[in-house]
């Protein structure tokens, strides 16, 4: 799906050039040249390239007997688990259905409404602030006065507001004033992680992007995590980072624990590609430790611990998050083991194997992640490993389109949140040689489905570490 093939996602479609003249008309190859890439692709091509891959889709779902995918109500909202080549048809229609819209929708048309994507967020937030999804039940209908009398909007907006919102799939007019829900709205009623995600959305990264540039007119160098789009949008500049703020508000923390748990939950992000795809074996058979840092409630330890049964786990955050992890059952209890711990200070466990960063760093500008991973270096014994898994951005146009938008995306919503940023391997072995030149910087890996890498440096200096 991505990688650095990723200009053609797999081979059944080699013959289709990219469309999207990036770079100037140059794609980056394999071995970081450039070459010269097709600027336009035949509309005819996309389109067979749609047909084809399209019905191997099709034939998928009949084959399993799992029902096409919908907008109604009663469609299915998840998706089956596909094998790799039918995930790779699902990408190929995917990508070269955006190419083929843009093409026909040309440049001059697709700016003028790409400029008013804004109002998506407004519907959306209506219906997010309104809880409009749960003012009716799923399956049965409800006219605009029921539900402006139920949720407190005036008719009027509610329905404007409402049937843009319906442009978008998310409910339907099924008579003159009669509404109904559909998969998008039903998802919305039912599934509490997605309303979640679309309040954190629209109610905390909306008027914090709004509010980015007048932020960096500010403070050019936007590297304080109190300086950012949301602190300017929440009157915290120079006050509080984004943190703090919520963690003075259990509401909108438990939103944004609920906005995590649905993203990280999404396909590219699942734990078991780190799980799979980096040598634990080899740790596995010497009883290595692994501190997991910033590690939450140490679900990525688990899924390793279950699968390696000779690794211990030392799972550190900050103490109210250390406090509140569940009880593991007694097998994994006995290697994983809970620590509360700031990792901006001294790294307390000395002499483990690994320490691995999962949805770290890119919380960091560069001089708190130097920082941050500086405070290793009295804990290190010669060899030891430390791991980073966060998105790593490639070159444009060499992701697929839709990869490439989502992580560009994050690096985005981390500049508006966080004055902090997702970073290329380059940024990466930087970072590494100036948090000290002592570390190897072994390179990135990335497997394939998966959008986040998994980045390894190795301590070369002095042996500080004791025994884990
Ligand atoms: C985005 S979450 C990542 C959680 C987990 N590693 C994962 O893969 O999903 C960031 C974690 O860093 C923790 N954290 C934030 N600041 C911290 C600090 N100064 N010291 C230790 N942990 C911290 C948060 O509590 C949170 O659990």
């Amino acid at each position: 799906m991505s990688g650095k093939d990723g200009e053609t996602l797999g081979g059944s479609t080699s013959d289709v050039p990219s469309t999207i003249p990036e770079n100037n008309g140059t794609k980056e190859a394999e071995n970081g040249q450039t070459q010269t890439v097709k600027s336009t692709t035949s509309l005819v091509e996309l389109a067979k390239t749609i047909a084809r891959e399209t019905e191997k889709l099709e034939k998928y779902y009949k084959d399993i007997g799992h029902p096409l995918p919908g907008w109604e109500v009663d469609s299915s909202v998840d998706l089956p688990k596909f094998p790799d080549d039918i995930k790779k048809a699902r990408e190929e229609v995917v990508k070269a259905t955006k190419e083929l819209e843009y093409l026909v929708t040309g440049p001059t048309e697709s700016l003028r409404w790409m400029a008013w994507d804004h109002n998506n967020s407004l519907s959306l937030h209506t219906v997010y602030h309104y809880q409009i999804a749960k003012s009716f039940p799923v399956g049965e209908t409800a006219t605009y006065t029921q539900i402006s009398e139920k949720v407190g909007l005036d008719e009027l907006n509610l329905r404007r507001l409402l049937r843009h919102a319906m442009t978008n799939r998310i409910f339907k007019e099924v008579s003159p004033g009669v509404v109904a829900h559909t998969a998008a709205s039903k998802l919305l009623a039912e599934n509490q992680a997605m309303d979640d995600w679309v309040g954190f959305c629209t109610e905390d990264l909306w008027p914090a992007a709004a509010r980015t540039i007048a932020a960096i007119e500010l403070n050019p160098s936007a590297n304080e995590p109190t300086q950012t789009g949301f602190c300017y949008a929440n009157n915290t500049t120079d006050v509080e980072p984004m943190f703090v703020t919520f963690g003075k508000d259990p509401k909108r923390a438990k939103r944004m624990g609920g906005a995590m748990t649905s993203l990280t939950g999404g396909e590219g992000y699942e734990v078991s590609y780190l799980v799979n795809s980096y040598d634990w074996a080899s740790l596995d058979a010497r009883g290595a430790t692994l501190v997991d840092i910033g590690g939450s409630h140490g679900f990525v330890s688990t899924e390793i611990a279950a699968k390696y049964p000779n690794m211990k786990f030392i799972v550190q955050d900050l103490p109210k998050t250390v406090a509140t992890a569940p009880e593991l059952p007694a097998d994994l209890a006995s290697r994983v083991s809970f620590q509360p711990y700031d990792f901006f200070t001294p790294q307390p466990v000395k002499g483990a194997d690994v320490y691995l960063y999962r949805w770290i760093v890119h919380n960091q500008a560069d001089k708190y992640a130097i920082k941050m991973l500086q405070q290793l270096i009295p804990a290190l014994k010669k060899g030891a490993r430390v791991l980073i898994n966060d998105h790593c951005l490639r070159r444009p146009g060499v992701e697929n389109m839709w990869d490439e938008k989502i992580m560009r995306t994050m690096d985005l919503v981390m500049l508006t949140l966080l004055n902090a940023q997702e970073r290329t391997e380059e940024d990466f072995r930087e970072l590494f040689a100036k948090v000290d030149p002592r570390f190897r910087f072994l390179g990135e890996k990335r497997p394939e489905g998966c959008r986040m890498a998994i980045l390894e440096a190795v301590w070369e200096g002095e042996d500080f570490g004791g025994e884990a």
